[in-house]
Order: C-alpha cells, then sequence, then structure tokens
C-alpha cells in the first residue's frame, strides 16, 4: 500500500514535470510572438512612409519641368496619402510602450510637415487653373518641396533608428526572462524532486526500522512481537471462514551443551542452521518465528492438529539428519516439540499455553519427541 503511494507521488512529480515543459514551451512560443508583433506592424508602416520623401522630390521635378495634369494629380495624391501615413505612425508610436520623451521631436517634425502641407496644396491649386508656372510660384515649390522633404526623410530615418533600437532593447530583455523563468522552473522542479527523494528515502528507512522491530537479527526469521500480531489476524481470519489454526512449539535439546563444548559463536551457526532447515520444512504461508533463545514456533493457519503432528514429524527426522558445523559433527542435535490446535473461541495465549504444556511433556517424556 504504501509502496502503490510512494509510486504515486513520483508519477505525480513527472507529470508536474510535463504540465511545466509544456507551460514554458508555450510562454516561449507566446513570448516570441508577442517580442515581434509589437514593432513590427510599425517598422512596417514607417519603410513604406520613407518612400514619400524621395516620391515627393521626383514628382516636384517633373512637375517644374513641365506642369502638366499627370504631374499635378500625383502631388495630390502625395498630399493626401503623406498626412495619412504620419498620423498611422502617430497611433503606433502613442500606443507603443516607448518612452514619450524619445520620439516626440520627431512626431513634432512630422506635425510640421503636416502644418506645410496646406501651403503646398494652395500653390498647386493655381497652378492647376491654367497649368501654367510663373518663376514665383517655381520658386515657392522648389523651396517648399525640399524643406517637406528633408523634414520627412529626417523624421522617418530618425524614428527608423529609434524603432530598430527598441527592438533590440527588447529582445534581450525577453531573452534575460526567459533565462530567468527557465532557471526559476528549474530550481521549482529540483526542490520538489529533492523533496520527493528525501519523502522516498524517510519511507524506505521507516520500511527497514519495521523491518527490524519484527525480525530477529541472528536468523532472520520473524520474532515473537510479529508471530503475534500474525496469529491476531490468523485467529480473525480462521474464526471468518471457520478455518482451524495449529502451533508447534519447538525447543533445541540440551542447546546449552553444544554452547558449552563448542563455544557460543558455533551455537548461533547450529541455530541459524535450524532455523533454515524450519522454513524449508514449513509452507510459504506458515508463520516460522523464533521466540527467544533456542526456542521456535510455527503458526499455521488453514491446519488442523494432524496437518501440525505431519510437520512435527518432519522436523523430528530432519534435525535429526542435519549436519553441524564441522567441529560439531560428532554431536548429534535433536529436538522436543509441543503441538496444539486453536478450539472454538479460544485466543492465541491458550493455544500458546496449551502448546507449551505439550513441550514440557515432550521434555519430560525423554526429548527428540512431539507432542499433542
Ligand atoms: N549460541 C547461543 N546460545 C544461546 C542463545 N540464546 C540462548 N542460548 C543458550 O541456550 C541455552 C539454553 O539452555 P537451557 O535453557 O538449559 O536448555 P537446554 O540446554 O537446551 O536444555 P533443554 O531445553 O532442557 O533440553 C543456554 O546455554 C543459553 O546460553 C543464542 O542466541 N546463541
Amino acid at each position: 500500500m504504501r509502496r502503490v503511494r510512494s509510486r504515486g507521488l513520483w508519477v505525480g512529480y513527472l507529470l508536474m514535470v510535463g504540465v511545466c515543459l509544456a507551460a514554458f514551451g508555450f510562454y516561449l512560443t507566446e513570448a516570441r510572438r508577442l517580442v515581434g508583433a509589437n514593432y513590427t506592424a510599425m517598422v512596417t508602416d514607417l519603410v513604406r512612409a520613407q518612400e514619400d520623401p524621395d516620391r515627393l522630390r521626383l514628382v516636384l521635378d517633373s512637375l517644374l519641368d513641365s506642369p502638366d495634369r499627370i504631374h499635378l494629380a500625383q502631388l495630390n495624391e502625395l498630399i493626401w496619402r503623406i498626412p495619412l501615413r504620419i498620423q498611422g505612425l502617430r497611433n503606433h508610436l502613442l500606443r507603443s510602450d516607448l518612452a514619450p520623451a524619445r520620439y516626440t521631436p520627431y512626431l513634432e517634425e512630422l506635425t510640421y510637415v503636416e502644418s506645410r502641407l496646406p501651403t503646398l496644396e494652395q500653390v498647386i491649386a493655381r497652378v492647376g487653373i491654367d497649368n501654367q508656372l510663373t518663376p514665383e510660384e517655381g520658386r515657392q515649390l522648389r523651396e517648399l518641396g525640399m524643406e517637406l522633404e528633408e523634414a520627412l526623410a529626417w523624421s522617418y530615418s530618425e524614428l527608423n533608428e529609434l524603432l530598430h533600437r527598441a527592438s533590440a532593447d527588447q529582445r534581450r530583455f525577453m531573452g534575460r526572462l526567459t533565462l530567468a523563468v527557465a532557471v526559476l522552473l528549474l530550481m521549482l522542479l529540483v526542490a520538489i524532486g529533492g523533496v520527493l527523494l528525501m519523502l522516498h528515502r524517510l519511507h524506505d528507512q521507516r520500511e527497514t526500522m519495521r523491518h527490524l522491530s519484527l525480525t530477529d537479527q541472528l536468523t532472520g526469521l520473524n520474532n515473537r512481537r510479529r508471530l503475534l500480531q500474525e496469529a491476531g489476524q490468523a485467529f480473525v481470519r480462521g474464526e471468518r471462514q471457520g478455518t482451524p489454526l495449529a502451533l508447534l512449539l519447538l525447543d533445541l535439546d540440551h542447546f546449552k551443551q553444544i554452547n558449552d563444548a563448542y563455544g557460543h559463536p558455533l551455537g548461533d551457526e547450529v541455530l541459524i542452521r535450524f532455523a533454515r532447515l524450519l522454513e524449508a520444512c514449513a509452507r510459504r504461508m506458515d508463520v516460522v518465528a523464533r521466540m527467544g533463545g533456542e526456542e521456535f514456533a510455527i503458526l499455521m493457519p488453514d491446519s488442523d492438529i494432524a496437518a501440525a503432528r505431519r510437520l512435527a514429524e518432519r522436523i523430528l527426522h530432519a534435525v535429526r539428519d542435519m549436519p553441524l558445523p564441522s567441529r560439531a559433527h560428532a554431536a548429534g542435535l535433536t529436538v522436543s516439540i509441543g503441538v496444539a490446535e486453536a478450539g472454538e473461541n479460544g485466543d492465541f495465549e491458550r493455544l500458546y499455553a496449551q502448546a507449551d504444556r505439550r513441550l514440557y511433556r515432550a521434555k519430560a517424556q525423554g526429548r527428540d519427541r512431539a507432542e499433542g
């Protein structure tokens, strides 16, 4: 259950990494789109407008050469178009995030151009009456044309420069912002990953502690506490399902002599071998435990006394044939066993006491036997 929860945490974390990456991808795309969009329209209009001063000079030159209807019409069209372009640029600039101080001088110059256009209009209106240019009108047209062309060319070129600089600043800023967002995101993911890793380690440590607290250190078998836990659950299951439950209590015979004759470490080795033998003889569903010293127990769920006796007999034979560590080769090892089955409405204490009494009887009757 806990493993599932821990796996769920990791799956959740990976999902979050995915969501963060998707969000970051979306942010990058949007940032690129917005950075480009803000100035692109303005630059496009400005590039178009920059054609106007050249066109004005060309048309005026042609008009001064031959003041015919075509050139007059071209000039009229320019006089109509130039204010529209200026107004368009003015709107763009006022809506932009540029500081007004940066573009105001150029806008003022363009406003001046707008204010001079009616004068130009009046002069060509006079010319249009008879398609004739007096020397005075010619001089006026030339001077006014040059003045407007220079003012337009200068303003547009300075604005163009300004937009390029602003666009470059914006790109640099977005670059830094993107880097900051990426670093923050990474830090967030690393921090969350670290916390998850810590939780995972804590969980593992708790599992290890729990395992150790329920395990006999020498043999690796379940300890008394674990057997009691398992017995409690087995009684509940047995009662619910109406199945029998048996217990074997096993005590090595004259184990003290082995310790005394060959030393405590060899005695430990014998205990470990005996533990492995019990595990080999019992079923997977049986709970094999070391109760302490040289006393062991096997809890047999779903088993009656006959099955427990059969297991006890198998163990008696196996122990007699169990090879002992080389120095104790000559010594024989036997075990006494008390066998009991839980009665109706019984509890583990009663079952244990009965098995213990029978173990005592087996000892009293000469050892190397099972009673029950
Ligand atoms: N090597 C080793 N010996 C242990 C351990 N725990 C208990 N013993 C020894 O087990 C022996 C038990 O001795 P007794 O209670 O007299 O029992 P016994 O000699 O087996 O005699 P019976 O049970 O009457 O057949 C003692 O010598 C304990 O020191 C252990 O973890 N390792």
